[in-house]
């Protein structure tokens, strides 16, 4: 038995392949039974016992019914897990475990030992010796099965350990990818700058549900802050040292997202040509952001619901269960509960949502956050182009309080960017006020046009104003004489604004 056992663990890397292996070898040298091994995983969070995958053995097949999870009382493995003592059922005594003495006297099973599967480093779960024939053990006969068992742990040790590195290896690999395409897209997230009343008081409740692991319902107008105040509930948690991971789910085709947020496996549909975790693998231990989730499509909603519940799903095209342990923090510029009235959206994930809701109220609701906003956005582009902001003018910060910015702070940050390149080096914020809609001609119903209507012609201004400078330098961008300089903007910046607006030299074809 020990030299199956010595010849299984050299010929075998693979978990599943050495056990089975292990079964067949072990179990020849058991003139009438079989060899089972039931591998188990502690699940701290829910302090259950779970069979680990694949469940191993000769044993005969299981119902399909046979459950995952063990009632410890009812299980001589989940026994044998806690006593680390072996246990041998005979099964003409009487004892415990009575559901398996009924299904081992359905298949004429006599008697079995079960023996730890343990090393010095950890509990793995048990090995059975499993008899047709009433045995009664001669001396020495559990020792060599405890024995044999130390050396089995060994070796499944091993596989497990390289199982395990290869999926924290994929993890990483699918994370580092996940935080470079973040890196590119420059998202500039950091401090929540404000300090009304009101944006206080979602800071306080921000305060108060990020240590714990409930889930957060972030509501608000598109560009309040949502993200922010997302990412500020992860960074104050004590899982700020894992990654933070974003799905905006109204981004995402509707066939897509179940992919997106649950992974793959190889060939699971058309195109998918290898495995791919999903975002809730890879904010395994940290925080998953789902943006919009008002958008998730019905028939991927009990899917949400279940992984928010038993932390656990499975890929596409996979029957195995991964269980991960993740915090949610949704967000929604969206009525939720009369998406829910509607029948648009489960009530069931609505409440398991909604545990913690944090709203975020819109600019135009908190004025006072505007002054201090303004100067945090004037120092960030002034710093990103490399340009200096003498001044602004009171007129002007008084008209920006004003107006009632129906795109809130994220259209208050694009009018700062374009006024910082349009304002000439040293001197004040030039803010084209008169593109701003006047706060009497917006309500919410018209929200959208002035947002648009905003943009387009602050867009022409600095189109004007790049293509002046241009025709004066004759095209000549970088150098003391430049278009660069006379907008006292950097070389790359101009020609990245000139590369987005789809300026091109007159005499290299057309203008625009
Ligand atoms: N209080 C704040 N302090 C500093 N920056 C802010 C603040 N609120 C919002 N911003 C900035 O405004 C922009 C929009 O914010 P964010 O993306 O968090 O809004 P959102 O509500 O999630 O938008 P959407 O609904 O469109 O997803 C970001 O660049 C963010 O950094």
């Amino acid at each position: 038995m020990l030299l199956a056992v010595a010849q299984a663990v050299a010929a075998h890397t693979d978990l599943g392949a050495l056990l089975r292996d292990l079964a067949a070898a072990l179990g020849a040298h058991l003139p009438r039974g079989y060899l089972s091994f039931a591998l188990l995983e502690l699940h701290s969070h829910a302090g259950k016992l779970q069979f680990l995958e694949p469940l191993g053995g000769a044993a005969p097949p299981k119902p399909a019914d046979t459950p995952t999870e063990l009632p410890a009382a009812e299980s001589p493995t989940a026994h044998v897990w806690d006593t680390q003592e072996p246990f041998w059922l005979d099964i003409n005594a009487n004892g415990r475990f009575r559901m398996l003495r009924a299904a081992f006297a359905k298949q004429g099973v006599q008697c079995a030992c079960f023996v730890p599967l343990t090393t010095p480093r950890r509990k793995l779960g048990a090995m059975g010796f499993t008899s047709y024939l009433p045995v009664t053990p001669a001396p020495g006969d559990i020792d060599f099965a405890v024995q044999v068992g130390r050396l089995v742990a060994l070796a499944v040790e091993g596989a497990l350990t390289r199982q395990e590195l290869e999926r924290a290896n994929a993890r990483l690999a699918a994370e580092k990818l996940y935080l470079e395409e973040e890196i590119r897209t420059d998202r500039r997230m950091g401090e929540v700058v404000g300090a009304s009343p009101a944006l206080h008081v979602v800071l306080q409740q921000v305060g108060v549900v990020a240590p714990t692991d409930s889930a957060v319902l972030i509501t608000g107008e598109t560009g309040t802050g949502k993200e922010l105040i997302a990412r500020a509930v992860h960074r104050l948690s004590e899982r700020r040292d894992r990654t933070f991971v974003k799905l905006n789910c109204a981004a995402i085709p509707t066939g897509l997202l179940e992919s997106e947020l649950f992974g793959h496996e190889k060939g699971a549909f058309t195109g998918a040509v290898e495995r791919r975790l999903g975002r809730f693998e890879l904010a395994d231990g940290g925080t998953l952001f789902l943006d919009e989730v008002g958008d998730i499509p019905p028939e991927l909603q009990p899917k949400l619901l279940r992984v928010l519940q038993e932390q656990e799903f499975e890929r596409l095209g996979s029957a195995k269960t991964i269980k991960v342990n993740v915090r949610l923090v949704a967000a929604t510029h969206r009525n939720l509960a009369k998406l829910v009235a509607e029948g648009k959206f489960r009530s069931d994930l609505y409440y398991r949502l909604h545990v913690f809701p944090v709203h975020l109220p819109a600019l135009r609701e908190r004025h006072e956050d505007i002054p201090e906003l303004v100067r945090h956005f004037v120092a960030l582009f002034a710093q990103r182009f490399g340009k200096k902001i003498g001044t602004i003018p009171p007129e002007t910060m008084a008209a920006l309080e004003r107006y009632s910015w129906p795109g809130n702070v994220r259209e208050l940050e694009h009018l700062v960017e374009r006024a910082v390149i349009l304002s000439i080096p040293g001197g004040e914020l030039r803010v084209p006020l008169n593109d701003l809609i006047s706060p009497e001609s917006t309500d919410e119903s018209t929200s959208e046009v002035p947002v648009l209507a905003t943009r387009a012609t602050l867009l022409e201004s600095e189109r004007e104003l790049i293509r002046r400078a241009l025709d004066e330098c004759e095209w000549i961008i970088g150098g003391p004489s430049g278009a660069a300089a006379r907008l006292g903007l950097k070389r790359t910046t101009l020609l990245s604004r000139m590369k987005k607006m789809g300026f091109t030299r007159p005499d290299r074809g057309s203008v625009e």
